[in-house]
């Protein structure tokens, strides 16, 4: 955030609002360091210069995988772009190697099934979809290469999805690890236990 960048009469911006969050806009009138906004939702809104953010209106309609390939990394850049993909059913976006996911409030089985777990076991990170899968597969991947023990830090407010995320990453290491079965049991079911 801060970027400098140059913003005149006819600028796309984004705008605080005490509602919505973000709302975008044409810049209409610039006099000092007071903003004239004519927003999309048809409201008329003054702010501070320094409280309004430039929008890529280049920006790909079906949002980016990764919020690294955004123009503006600025908080309503990111917000919109999540916005997009949720809106498809995109749950998941990379910002580099970490995984946002955004809570569906559905059940989506055919991102989590078996299908899905062959297709992302040993693929290069990044070269499919952002999925919790592929962040469970490096993990793996690089303890089994460094010979040494690895973590995944799931992290969200209340609510926010890490219990079942948790339980994606485990079900996915599971099926990595193998179906040896000890003591009448497979790997699977007892690391799910
Ligand atoms: N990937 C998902 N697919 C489908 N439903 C989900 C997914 N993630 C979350 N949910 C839904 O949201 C609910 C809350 O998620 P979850 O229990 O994982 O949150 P949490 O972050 O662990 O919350 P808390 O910190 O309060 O324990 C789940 O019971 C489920 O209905």
């Amino acid at each position: 955030m801060g970027t400098p960048v140059n913003i005149i009469v006819g600028s796309h911006v984004w705008v605080e609002d005490s509602d919505v969050a973000w709302i975008d806009g044409e810049v209409e009138k610039l006099t000092g360091q007071e903003v004239v906004i004519q927003a999309t939702t048809g409201k008329k809104i003054t702010a501070k210069l320094s409280k309004i953010y430039p929008k890529d209106v280049e920006a790909p309609a079906g949002g980016v995988d990764d919020m690294t390939k955004l123009s503006y990394l600025h908080e309503p850049g990111v917000l919109q772009n999540l916005k997009i993909r949720y809106e498809l059913n995109e749950i998941y976006t990379y910002t580099g190697n970490i995984l946002i996911a955004i809570n569906p409030f559905q059940r989506l089985p055919h991102i989590y099934d078996a299908h899905m777990m062959q297709q992302y076991k040993g693929a290069p990170f990044g070269e499919l979809n952002p999925h919790v899968f592929a962040v469970a597969d490096v993990a793996y991947r690089a303890m089994i290469n460094e010979g040494k023990s690895n973590s995944i830090l799931v992290s969200g407010e209340s609510g926010a999805g890490k219990t079942e995320t948790t339980k994606m990453l485990m079900r996915y290491l599971a099926y990595l690890g193998g179906r040896a079965v000890t003591e009448g049991r497979t790997v699977e079911q007892q690391v799910l236990e």
